[in-house]
């Protein structure tokens, strides 16, 4: 048996006309697919939980269509059952997982590709700690965390004006670099305390720091070039303090990989990071924004498995 978990939001309806369409298949009745919509945020991650508790055993996998918010909630929803494959049909509009996870297909080929066919490919993921001392708990992400400019952009690509604004001229495609331009008048550089392995970083000022487990951020930008999902290790991306016409110029160059050449872009490899700050540091964590003071992140001990094509 597979479950569904369709968040009916993610891709502006995207999701939703792909699984309108997947439901007819004969192969999704043939496979006893049973499917949920999610209601509202967290409903993905609360789904996940119920259903891997009760049908762990016979369950072939989670079909996940949506964003990467949505396959962040799922994830997180099943850490206790990590070996439950998940099976992520993205339906969203960044959707750097997929390409992080290098899918060739989309959409229905993708469905038909995972249930005749399933190859399966155990990808460690990262676990995060926001504010230990509020002893927040331990959480997972699929994509990236960024502190600084990074959250800045995810918080201002979310606001709900904005992103009708976004809907309404079709260009969801575009969501990140607009917002970015939106927030580089705001951005000042942040201060912290950078821990790599164990190790301080002599750095302590920057416009952004990134933390990702593949290449992809914001919607096909290839912020760590080097990163490969496979690996043992983390990419950290540190933007040195710039100037904001050499900030713009750096995101242009983003979408080839070619920023790291500049002397104000430092691309580090380790398995723990810890930063903290006496300022609330602004951060997002896949597509996700929020403050915090300190962060903990370490590349997870288990994998997860996930469908590939
Ligand atoms: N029924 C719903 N209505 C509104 N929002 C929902 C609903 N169900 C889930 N959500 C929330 O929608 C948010 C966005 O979803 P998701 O990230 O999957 O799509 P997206 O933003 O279009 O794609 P991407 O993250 O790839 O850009 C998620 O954080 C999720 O919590």
């Amino acid at each position: 048996m597979y479950i569904m978990i369709v968040n009916p939001a993610a891709g502006n309806g995207k999701a939703m006309n792909l699984f309108r369409r997947i439901q007819k298949e004969t192969l999704y009745k043939k496979e006893n697919c049973r499917s949920f919509l999610t209601q509202e945020p967290g409903h993905a991650e609360r789904l996940a939980l119920q259903v891997t508790k009760i049908h762990h055993e016979t369950l072939k996998g989670i079909i996940v269509l949506g964003g990467d918010g949505t396959l962040h909630e799922v994830v997180n929803g099943i850490r206790h059952y990590s070996d439950t494959p998940v099976c992520f049909i993205p339906a969203g509009s960044g959707n750097d997982f997929a390409r992080g996870l290098t899918l060739k297909k989309r959409g229905l080929k993708l469905f038909r590709s995972y249930v005749r066919n399933p190859k399966k490919k155990k990808v460690l993921l990262a676990d995060y700690i926001l504010n230990q001392r509020q002893k927040q708990g331990r959480r997972t992400f699929i994509n990236s965390i960024g502190f600084g400019l990074d959250g800045l952009v995810v918080d201002a690509a979310n606001e709900q004006k904005y992103r009708s604004w976004t809907r309404k001229f079709h260009i969801t495609k575009l969501t990140y670099p607009f917002a970015l331009l939106r927030s580089i008048s705001k951005v000042k550089p942040i201060h912290f305390e950078l821990f790599l392995d164990g190790k301080q970083i002599n750095i302590h000022q920057a416009m952004m720091v990134t933390i990702t487990n593949h290449s992809y951020y914001g919607g096909g930008m290839k912020i760590a070039p080097k990163a490969k999902i496979n690996s043992k290790g983390l990419s950290i991306l540190v933007v040195k303090p710039i100037s904001k016409k050499k900030l713009l110029a750096m995101f242009v160059s983003v979408f080839f990989g070619l920023h790291t050449r500049m002397k104000e872009v430092e691309e580090w490899r380790a398995s723990t990071v810890q930063i903290s700050s006496e300022q609330p540091l602004p951060f997002q964590v896949d597509g996700q924004s929020g403050s915090c003071f300190d962060c903990s992140i370490k590349k997870a001990e288990t994998s997860t498995t996930f469908y590939s094509d």
